[in-house]
């Protein structure tokens, strides 16, 4: 089987990036050599050199191209050592795969050749060989800061949660939407908003000041538009960036941030988004655990102890759900002081957030049933509270608190009407109120905040360091 993988490697390298010199090179990557079984031919490894060490008899390199965390190691003849080859260079090695005698690896690439392809001067390039360097330290070079192998994992694992959550949806039905970037809704109550204008020019006398002759913005949620497709859809999904202009500095918030959101037809029960959620989580973890052990293994090993256990325990075990009636019992009974004191009526703040997580032992913990008037005006009135609770829920997690939110949908347009005309939204949202007269269904859905999801299972303190360009206020590097 991976006589025939790495047969087939090599074939289609060669076929589609023939070698102009050495047509029978196969190009194979750093994990594909790593993992070669078959260790017969000439292969060709490129990548960016993580270590150079030059003894009498041999030459050792060590080389990473971001396809795994291990970096390959090269063996050569010190007489291929030059000045350009160090720490951070772009090489291409050409030679034989043979048998490590070294228990750490498996193969080593017998070096015939070394091209530098790009060198790196070392004494400007802010990373140095072997050193772990603080996450605050590479935030500052948002351009080489992948080159790291903390934000290299990152990706990595980004990448695979990333399609673990398509296939997900695949798998369970779901058709993939891709919601519009530019609005001109707000997602009432869901942020706040960019606006979107052209350069400063000053319209021309009766021209229209806006583009799109309405005010726009940058999408806050794609729930409204999900909604629209769950009226021809019964399952739909969204996984796209979303934008908040709040001036937050937290851990926990970026003004450019990337969300999931579903949105399910004809369903009238909260139980069944909150189990889309568990699914949700407990399947695209799996995935990431099984994908990139390495890569999990070094934020557990050397960011977050703690949390190895804990995201075990959370794929075991089902998640708790309370009403938000409870919550704030359980808030109010805390041995602890909070900063904001929780009443009946208020939101929810981190401090209450992560309280709650702790009381529960740590665990992730569904809050249902807010109060009417926390919410925006989309949320189902609960028939047993009118007008006093909503069927709305968060996901609460440990470390970061809120990762999802969601809720049953006003899918009753005489309840939606009248609470849009008390707003005086009516006429902003006729289209959203036409969804209700034409073949409308109970529905509901969520979002998830895909690096609240990444800090979760990695136990990251800080957003910032989930996302490959993080932006929040003042700042837009890159
Ligand atoms: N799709 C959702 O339910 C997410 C919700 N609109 C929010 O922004 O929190």
């Amino acid at each position: 089987m991976f006589r025939a993988h790495c047969l087939l490697v090599a074939l289609r390298r060669c076929s589609s990036a023939p070698c102009p010199r050495h047509p029978q090179v196969a190009r194979l990557s750093v994990q594909e050599a790593q993992e070669a079984q078959e260790l017969a031919g000439d292969v060709k490894v490129q990548g960016w050199v993580r270590s150079v060490r030059s003894h009498k008899e041999v030459l050792f390199l060590h080389i990473n191209d971001g396809s795994s965390l291990a970096n390959l190691q090269v063996v050569g003849d010190p007489t291929m050592e030059n000045r350009d080859l160090t720490f951070g260079s772009a090489v291409e090695v050409q030679g034989k795969l043979i048998r490590s005698l070294h228990k750490k690896q498996n193969v080593e690439l017998k070096a015939e050749n070394i091209r530098v392809i790009g060198p790196c001067d070392n004494l400007k390039f802010p990373f140095k060989t072997r050193e772990r360097h603080p996450l605050e330290y590479t935030r500052q070079f948002p351009h080489l800061r992948c080159r790291t192998n903390i934000l290299s994992s990152l990706l990595r694992v980004r990448s695979e949660a990333t399609a673990a959550i398509h296939s997900f949806f695949k798998d369970n039905g779901y058709v993939h939407i891709h919601t519009p970037i530019i609005t001109s809704n707000d997602c009432e109550g869901a942020g706040e908003l960019f606006q979107v204008r052209t350069s400063d020019k000053v319209p021309e006398p009766g021209e229209n000041p806006h583009f799109f002759n309405v005010p726009a913005f940058l999408t806050v949620s794609g729930q409204l538009h999900l909604e629209v497709m769950a009226g021809a859809f019964t399952q739909v999904f969204t996984f796209g960036p979303t934008f908040r202009a709040e001036n937050s500095q937290s851990r926990r918030h970026l003004a450019e941030f990337y969300m999931v959101e579903a949105e399910i037809s004809f369903t009238e029960s909260l139980q069944d988004i909150i189990q889309v959620m568990e699914d949700l989580f407990k399947a695209a973890t799996s995935v990431v655990l099984s994908k990139c052990p390495q890569d999990v293994e070094l934020f557990h090993k050397y960011v977050s102890p703690a949390q190895k256990g804990r995201l075990e325990q959370m794929l075991k075990n089902k998640f708790i759900i309370i009403s938000y009636t409870e919550a704030v019992e359980i808030l109010k009974q805390a041995p602890q002081t909070f900063v904001f004191q929780p009443e009946w009526g208020c939101d929810l703040q981190t401090e209450h957030e992560k309280y709650l997580v702790k009381h529960c032992g740590e665990v992730p913990v569904f809050v249902i049933n807010y109060p009417y008037d926390l919410k925006p005006f989309y949320m189902r009135d609960n028939e047993d509270e009118p007008q006093r609770t909503v069927a709305a829920v968060d996901l609460l997690v440990p470390g970061i608190g809120e990762l999802c939110g969601g809720s049953l949908r006003e899918e009753r347009l005489p309840f939606l009407q009248s609470r849009l005309e008390r707003l005086g939204l009516a006429h902003a949202y006729q289209w959203y109120l036409d969804l209700r007269q034409f073949g409308s269904t109970p529905h509901g859905g969520f979002g998830m905040g895909f690096e609240r999801y990444l800090q979760c299972v990695l136990g990251m303190e800080n957003i910032k360091d989930v996302i490959p360009f993080p932006r929040f206020p003042h700042s837009c590097l890159l």
